[in-house]
């Protein structure tokens, strides 16, 4: 039996929070959720367009840390850095085995009534998921949230209304972060891990804004796993006469650092994905600033 169900296939769902995540109000682990399906992890091809709209590949950069990043800007403060080895394979394939197998998985539930994407892009944060018992769809199901996720280090309180508390880092993940804080050039101090079991499993069009994370976050982005599509939607959607979208399969050890106004401008999402042989996990890297921040370790660490 799963107990990690589905959510019901009802059709087109209404999308735009202005966060992505959230810390699951439940939920014991799921040995069944959490088992491996396959651990194919074989790396894609570096980088494909779908379509190219907004987004420029400014240049190739290397640096004496981390080489091999490719650059791309949106001409509006947007900037996009993408590393597609960030890990070399074997030791990004051990990673994903572990993790996977590891980590006590839960699947959240509660997403808020949505806004327009247009608004929420600008707007103070309207929308959100948040640890409430269950998302209402446009169709009015009750559903979970669509992956299984986790989340490390600082607790968020203080005013947001997005809470968790202090969660204390496992050793690989901390060694993690203090690799992709070379790269990226900044500092992380919470991450949050989404595990897409399979080819059902999503995440829906989001930024990652909101006030604990400041007005132009850097999210660094760890893919392990299944290849999956990372697609960016430009948040204006009465913008003329497409609306812009661009495409990034985020290979198996790759990193994506997001930065500067990418978040005011643009949505992200990891759709569902036909014909996928594995599963993908995903760490966010983020910075939560001080005033949002709790470092009471008796809060709800779990
Ligand atoms: O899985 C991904 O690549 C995206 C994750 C994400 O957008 C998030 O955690 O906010
Ligand atoms: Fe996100």
């Amino acid at each position: 039996m799963d107990a990690a169900p589905r959510p019901p296939a009802t059709g087109k769902r209404k999308q735009s929070s202005l966060l992505a995540f959230f810390p699951a109000a439940s939920t014991a682990p799921s040995p069944s959720a959490a088992a491996p399906k396959k651990s194919k992890t074989t790396r894609e091809p570096a980088l494909r367009f779908v379509r190219e709209h907004g987004w420029k590949k400014v240049k190739q950069e290397t640096s004496s840390e981390v080489d091999g990043c490719v650059v791309y800007e949106d001409g509006e403060g947007g900037r996009l850095r993408y590393w597609p080895a960030f890990l070399p394979n074997d030791e990004a394939t051990r990673l994903y085995d572990h993790l996977r197998t590891s980590t006590a998985w839960s699947q959240g539930h509660g997403r808020t009534a949505t806004s327009s994407p247009t608004a929420s892009a600008t707007a103070s944060p309207t929308t959100a998921e948040s640890p409430g018992p269950s998302y209402v769809n446009a169709q009015g199901a009750r559903v979970s949230t669509p992956r299984m996720q986790k989340h490390y280090g600082r607790g968020i309180a203080g005013g947001s209304k997005f809470r968790c508390g202090y969660r204390e880092w496992p050793a690989d993940v901390w060694a993690l972060k203090a690799r992709v804080e070379t790269a990226a050039d900044r500092s992380f101090n919470f991450v949050l891990l989404n595990f897409y079991r399979d080819q059902d499993d999503y995440m829906s069009p989001h930024t990652d804004a909101g006030q604990f994370l400041g007005s132009n976050p850097a999210i660094g982005s760890l893919s392990l796993g299944a290849a999956r599509r990372f697609v960016l939607h430009y948040a204006d959607r009465t913008a003329k006469p497409a609306v812009p979208r661009f495409e990034l399969p985020l290979a198996h050890g790759s990193l994506l650092v997001m930065a500067g106004s990418t978040q005011h401008r643009w949505l992200h999402s990891v759709p569902k994905q036909r014909a996928l042989a594995a599963g993908r996990i995903n760490l966010t890297f983020r910075f939560v600033l001080d005033a949002f921040g709790d470092d009471d370790r008796g809060i709800a660490s779990q």
